[in-house]
C-alpha cells in the first residue's frame, strides 16, 4: 500500500471558524476514497485543501502538514500541484469552446504546440473518460451543447489531459440523471487503475458501490476511516452507525 498523500494533525479555519479539527489520514495510491457525512461536516473543505483551492477562501488558515508524494504540499507551487491533483466539480463546468479545445487547452498552456501531439492527447483523454465514441465525430462542436452527463465526462477528460496522479471529485454526479450517474460510477472504477480518486458524496449507496475506503466526518472531525464494507456493515463507532442507519444527517 503506497501512500500518495499523508495528512497529519490538520486544522483548518475560515477566519475564526474551525472547520476541520485534528485530521489524520492517508490517501493510498490507486484507491477510491470516499468522504461522507452530514452537510457542513467539512468534506468539501478537506477536498479543496488537497489541491489548495482552499487558499482562495477569505482568511483561510491551516495548521498541520500534508505531504504529496513526499513533498510538503503547502510549499508546492499551486499551479504545479493542481496539474498533479485535478478537481472535478459538482456542476459540470466545461469551457464555452469546442470539445477539442476544452481538452487541448491545458496541454497548450503547458507549451504543447504540435497538432499531432495535441490530437493524440485529446483522443487519449476522451477515451480514458469513456466519451470518445460519443464525440469523435463532433470535436469542433461547443462542449456546452452536450448533455450534463457528457459535459461531466468532458471535465474528467480535461483533468486527465494534465496527466494527474490524483483526481478530486466533489459530488460529481449529484447534478446528473441515473443513467449518466451510472456511467460516471463505471468510469471511476476504471480510472482507479491509473489514478487515485478522492470523492465527496452525499449518496451513501454510491460510496458503498464505488469506494475502497470510506471516511466519515462529523462537525469537522474524522470519526472513522476504514474499508468501505466495514464502515457500512460493521462500523466501530456509534456515531458512524447512527449516520449510516439514517438516525441523523
Ligand atoms: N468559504 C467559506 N467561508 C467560510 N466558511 C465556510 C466556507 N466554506 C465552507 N464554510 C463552512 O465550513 C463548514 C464546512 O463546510 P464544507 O462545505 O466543507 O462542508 P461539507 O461537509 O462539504 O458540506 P456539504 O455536504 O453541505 O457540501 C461549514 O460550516 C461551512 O459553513
Amino acid at each position: 500500500m503506497n501512500k500518495i498523500m499523508t495528512i497529519k494533525d490538520l486544522n483548518f479555519f475560515y477566519g475564526d471558524f474551525k472547520a476541520l479539527k485534528n485530521i489524520n489520514l492517508d490517501v493510498v495510491e490507486n484507491e477510491v476514497l470516499a468522504f461522507i457525512g452530514p452537510s457542513g461536516c467539512g468534506k468539501s473543505t478537506l477536498l479543496r485543501i488537497l489541491n489548495r483551492m482552499c487558499d482562495l477562501a477569505e482568511n483561510p488558515r491551516v495548521e498541520g502538514e500534508i505531504s504529496f508524494k513526499g513533498q510538503p504540499l503547502f510549499e508546492m507551487d499551486t499551479i504545479e500541484l493542481r496539474k498533479k491533483v485535478g478537481m472535478v466539480f459538482q456542476k459540470p463546468n466545461p469551457f464555452p469552446m469546442s470539445i477539442y479545445d476544452n481538452i487541448a487547452y491545458g496541454p497548450k498552456m503547458q507549451g504543447m504546440k504540435k497538432k499531432a501531439e495535441l490530437d493524440e492527447i485529446v483522443e487519449d483523454s476522451l477515451r480514458k473518460a469513456a466519451i470518445w465514441e460519443e464525440v469523435k465525430d463532433k470535436l469542433r462542436k461547443n462542449a456546452i451543447s452536450l448533455s450534463g452527463g457528457q459535459q461531466q465526462r468532458i471535465c474528467i477528460a480535461r483533468s486527465i489531459a494534465m496527466r494527474p496522479d490524483v483526481l478530486l471529485m466533489d459530488e460529481p454526479t449529484s447534478a446528473l440523471d441515473p443513467i449518466s450517474t451510472s456511467k460516471i460510477e463505471d468510469l471511476i472504477s476504471e480510472l482507479k487503475k491509473q489514478y487515485t480518486i478522492v470523492i465527496v458524496t452525499h449518496n451513501m449507496q454510491q460510496a458503498a458501490r464505488i469506494s475502497d475506503r470510506t471516511a466519515f466526518f462529523l462537525l469537522g472531525e474524522l470519526i472513522e476511516l476504514d474499508a468501505t464494507q466495514t464502515i457500512f456493515n460493521t462500523p466501530q463507532q456509534k456515531k458512524t452507525e447512527d449516520y449510516i442507519t439514517g438516525r441523523f444527517g
